[in-house]
């Protein structure tokens, strides 16, 4: 297959502990009881993934089978328990509505803030500022503190500074679904525009039709391993087919 190696996962694994007493009464009764108060669950076995420079791939697969997780693992937000993960390039991406935007400051002062987060340097910041704002077009939003943004208001600003960034490796999950339609179209056109351009695109989502627009190839996850991957058409159907 062409192309550098741009998302390298190797061997990487991640369990939760889920506690199931949340007091110290509740935990002293369970341990009379001889219960365990918690237990460890592995969100993902020890896994491999490999994403060339250009490629857009989708995530897919059934509620709980990893997909959000592999992606944090990618974007650096959370630390694999075994196993590494790499990233080459500048990486950009919307994880969660709302992350890395601070309640108390405008939507101005966080475009700043979060293209500095980003890596964009403040002449950068300066010079796209107004390309920023206008395709979020949140009109005099801007000025308030995103504590009252709506979900929607906070995608829009945070959607429009990741992909002004030109990031390298750009990460959506799911989050497209609180934009309304003309808005999500937009987007999608602008990620379509970032996957021409050469840049490389994880997604996850449910929304099938969307991921077969978007992207080339489909890994399908199944309680925390890999069970399919390969091109996204047939990626969807065997998904369609354990769902
Ligand atoms: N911080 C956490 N603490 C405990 N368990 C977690 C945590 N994050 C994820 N999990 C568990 O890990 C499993 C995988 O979660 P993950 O969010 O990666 O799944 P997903 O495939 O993205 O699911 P969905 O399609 O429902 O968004 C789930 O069972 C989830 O409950």
């Amino acid at each position: 297959m062409a192309g550098r190696v741009a998302v390298s996962v190797e061997g990487a694994s991640k369990h939760f502990r889920l506690r199931h007493t949340h007091s110290l009464k509740e935990g002293l009764v369970w341990a009379v009881q001889g219960r365990p108060r918690h237990e460890d669950f592995h969100a993902l076995a020890p896994l491999d993934l490999e994403v060339r420079e250009g490629e857009s791939v989708a995530l897919l697969g059934r509620n709980g089978s990893g997909k959000s997780t592999l992606l944090k693992l990618v974007a650096g937000v959370m630390a694999p328990d075994t196993g590494r993960v790499r990233v080459r390039g500048r990486l950009a991406g919307l994880l969660e509505v709302g992350a890395g935007f601070h309640p108390d400051l405008t939507g101005r002062e966080n475009v700043h803030l979060n293209a500095s987060i980003l890596g964009m340097g403040p002449a950068t910041i300066r010079a796209r500022f107004e390309e920023i704002v206008a395709f979020a077009d949140i009109g005099p939003f801007l000025d308030t503190q995103v504590r009252f943004y709506s979900s929607g208001m906070f995608l829009r600003l945070a959607f429009s500074v990741a992909v002004h960034t030109e990031p390298d490796v750009f990460l959506v999950d799911e989050v497209l679904a609180v934009g309304d339609e003309a808005f999500r179209d937009k987007c999608l056109t602008r990620i379509e525009q970032l996957s021409a351009e050469g840049r490389t695109l994880v997604v996850v989502s449910h929304d099938l039709p969307l991921v077969e627009r978007l992207c080339g190839r489909g890994v399908v996850l199944d309680a925390g391993r890999v069970v399919h991957d390969g091109p996204v058409v047939p990626a969807v159907e065997r998904l369609r087919a354990v769902l």
